[in-house]
């Protein structure tokens, strides 16, 4: 093909995301700006997730196509249980026994596709951390593939390649709470602590689906011709080359991938009425006075934990916006009532006036995007952590799992936020401990250097010209790397 007609030529992209929302979004986010560059995708999931999935626009609809295969079967998996927001944490394993269950349904999905005559074929296969089947059989269609990891780009140099796992073994929390030897270039302080180590060591270790976290993240890998994270240098400076380095595979940004109408809280603000209460309560709270509080679905709280998070936010006297989640174990609070029995005993009506409780859906990006918001605490899952920083919000940091700690370690670093102090053995942490950390950046006076450090990333970020060239760049890999494998 002649220089020409490479620049000019629309790929045909399978993209195949892990069976949870916070994957299958990012995923669905670089499958529209593929299509907006005029690439065809096919977006992989199963029914019920498929169904699940925000619509996609109009204009780009006619290049999205998505495709459910058939959820397989899984014992112990409850019926219609298709991604993690279906089951509770412990139950993951089995989420990836569905991944797993999908490699024949996959197989037979491919080699339609590659017979098909009318221009189906795919150039490229675009997979998720857990796929590690896959590989095999796109090779013996011939078709090509690449990895996206939508987690820290930090977190898997940190977990580090293969190699490095053989030359220096780590498998206890003292092994994890200390900075790999092959990060030099990392600031010392980016390390699991000892409390949150547990979740690295297991990551090492085959689980109840078979096969071991980190021996998926490999073989996906090792066995794809390049990387794609979700991610960029003025988010983790020096952190792609290092990557490429480490893992002997380019390792490339997508950049945010922020919707900028979402990101102007556009049409996120509009629509069904749980969203609009939402941010017709921050309408009425002055600017940058609210702190917006969330930790996800996967943190392993206590209610305890619930008690002292509650008692820290309101020792520290400030408006918040708490999107509440019951601590794992528990079943789902239904009503106003049932959250209020999970909450100290007056903590509303005392709080009433200045702080709302939400246990419903929160249309988060549009909350960050509020004026009336100030800052964020969060259990620093990546996606979110994102989210904070292209609002430019400076981030109070009560990690738990997976790559939180790191994230949280990384963003102290860059001065946009501070950790909510905890015991280093067990992880403990109590209401005072909560009430200084929002304190110190809503209040006091250093939280004018966390706000400014957060608003000169937001401008980085916000610069939609360079995230436009992230993807431009990665579409010219993906042309690259299609004819020369690397
Ligand atoms: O009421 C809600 C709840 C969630 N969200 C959205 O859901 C996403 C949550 O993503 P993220 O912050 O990444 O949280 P988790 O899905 O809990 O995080 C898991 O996945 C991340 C990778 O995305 C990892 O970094 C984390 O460690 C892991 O726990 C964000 O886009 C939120 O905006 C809402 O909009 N409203």
């Amino acid at each position: 093909m002649n220089e020409a007609a490479a620049t000019t030529k629309k790929l045909n992209l399978v993209l195949f995301p892990w069976l949870a929302f916070g994957h299958m979004i990012p995923y669905l986010e670089l499958a529209k700006r593929l299509a907006a560059r005029g690439h065809a995708v096919t977006f992989l999931s199963t029914p019920r997730n498929v169904a699940r999935l925000p619509p996609v626009p109009a204009d780009l609809s006619p290049r999205v196509h998505l495709v459910a295969l058939p959820a397989p079967v899984v014992d112990g998996l409850p019926e219609g249980a298709e991604s993690t927001a279906d089951v509770p944490p412990e139950m993951n394993e089995l989420i990836k026994k569905a991944v797993d269950g999908l490699a024949a349904p996959f197989a037979a999905f491919l080699a339609d596709a590659v017979a098909d005559d009318g221009g189906r074929r795919p150039d490229w296969i675009v997979m998720d951390f857990c796929h590690h089947w896959l590989p095999a059989i796109a090779e013996a269609h011939g078709v090509p593939c690449a990895a996206f990891l939508i987690v820290q780009p930090t977190a898997i140099a940190f977990l580090g390649p293969r190699w490095a796992q053989a030359a220096h073994p780590r498998t206890t929390l003292e092994d994890f709470a200390a900075p790999p030897r092959w990060c030099s270039s990392f600031p010392s302080a980016i390390a699991y602590r000892r409390h949150e180590a547990g979740w690295a060591v297991d990551a090492f270790r085959p689980n109840a689906s078979g096969v071991s976290d980190i021996e998926r993240m490999w073989q996906i890998i090792e066995r794809t011709r390049f990387t794609i994270y979700r991610s960029c240098d003025e988010v983790e400076p020096g952190v792609f080359a290092l990557l490429t380095d480490l893992f002997h595979k380019p390792a490339v940004p997508a950049g945010v991938l922020l919707q900028p109408d979402i990101a102007d809280g556009n049409s996120s603000s509009r629509s069904a009425g749980a969203r609009s209460e939402v941010l017709q309560w921050l309408d009425r709270q002055p600017p940058k006075s609210t702190i917006y509080v969330a930790l996800g679905s996967e943190a392993p709280l206590t209610a305890s934990n619930l008690h002292e998070l509650a008692l820290g936010l309101e020792l520290a006297g400030v408006r918040f916006l708490w999107a509440f989640r019951k601590p794992s174990g528990m079943s789902a609070p239904t009503s106003s009532t049932d959250v209020a029995e999970l909450l100290p005993a007056g903590f509303e009506g005392r709080t009433r006036g200045h702080a709302l409780v939400w246990s419903g859906w929160v249309p988060q990006v549009a909350v960050l995007a509020h004026a009336a918001v100030g800052a964020f605490l969060t259990h620093c899952g990546w996606g979110s952590t994102i989210e904070s920083l292209v609002f430019g919000r400076p981030l109070v940091m009560l990690p738990f799992v997976v790559d939180q700690g790191l994230i949280a370690r990384t963003m102290a670093e860059r001065g946009v936020g501070v950790e909510v102090a905890r015991d280093e053995v067990d992880g403990s942490f109590g209401r005072d401990g909560v009430a200084a950390a929002v304190r110190s950046v809503m209040v006091e006076e250093q939280g004018e250097v966390f706000a400014s450090n957060a608003e000169r990333l937001e401008r980085v970020l916000r610069d939609q010209r360079r995230q436009d060239q992230y993807m431009d760049e990665l579409v010219g890999c993906l042309k690259r790397y299609k004819e020369d494998s690397c």
